[in-house]
């Protein structure tokens, strides 16, 4: 018999640390749902987030995150993505503490700006120096980042499939995340 997740999988970090990409490769290797903060509110609003941001502003936003996030993490455990910016929130911080297991991907400046520079989706990067304000975002949410459970480290070269064995690995040799039979 298979090991049973017990506690709803959250990633979080900065944008293109590949909470989205590394949470939909982990569900499939555990064979849960994978589910992704920021899609979910773009589906309910039928709506981009650049779309939201530009319409309702990043407050709106981030009420309608923390009602998705709430709401996602009542169901069966599984794998959540959250946005870059979800886990600032102490409420936030909370509501993922009570029922999921975060996971802090961290990566550093060069290989976030690698990823994130050639595409637009991203509002709070529509800036006239994008580059340095990720890094300044990155300066601010560090601490914030820091109060995840488990941390793993993202590193050039480093496959999709290699870091969500890491990840895995990490949640695996933390005690409550999985109950396995004797
Ligand atoms: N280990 C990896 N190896 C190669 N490419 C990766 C890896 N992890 C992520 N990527 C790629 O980097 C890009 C950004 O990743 P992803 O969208 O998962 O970031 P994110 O953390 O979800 O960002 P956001 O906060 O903006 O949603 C994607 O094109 C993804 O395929
Ligand atoms: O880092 C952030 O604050 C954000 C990251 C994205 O995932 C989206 O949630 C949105 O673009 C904001
Ligand atoms: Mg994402």
């Amino acid at each position: 018999m298979a090991c049973r997740l017990e506690k709803t999988v959250v990633m979080v970090g900065m944008m293109g640390a590949g909470k989205s990409a590394i949470g939909r490769a982990l569900a499939e290797r555990l064979g849960v749902p994978f589910l992704d903060s920021d899609a979910e509110i773009e589906r309910a609003a039928a709506m981009s987030i650049s779309e939201i941001f530009a319409r309702d502003g990043e407050s709106f936003f981030r009420r309608r995150e923390t009602e998705v996030i709430r709401r996602l993490l009542e169901g069966a455990p599984c794998v959540l993505s959250t946005g870059g910016g979800a886990f600032l929130s102490e409420r936030n911080r909370r509501l993922i503490a009570e029922r999921g297991v975060s996971v802090w991907l961290d990566a550093d400046l060069d290989l976030l700006w690698a990823r994130v520079r050639n595409k637009d989706t991203r509002p709070l990067l529509r800036t006239d120096n994008p580059r340095e304000t990720l890094a300044t975002l990155q300066d601010q949410r560090v601490p914030s980042y820091a109060e995840a459970t488990l941390r793993v480290m993202a590193e050039e070269g480093l496959s999709i499939e290699a870091m969500t064995q890491r990840v895995l690995e990490a949640i695996r040799a933390h005690e409550g995340v999985f109950t396995c039979p004797a």
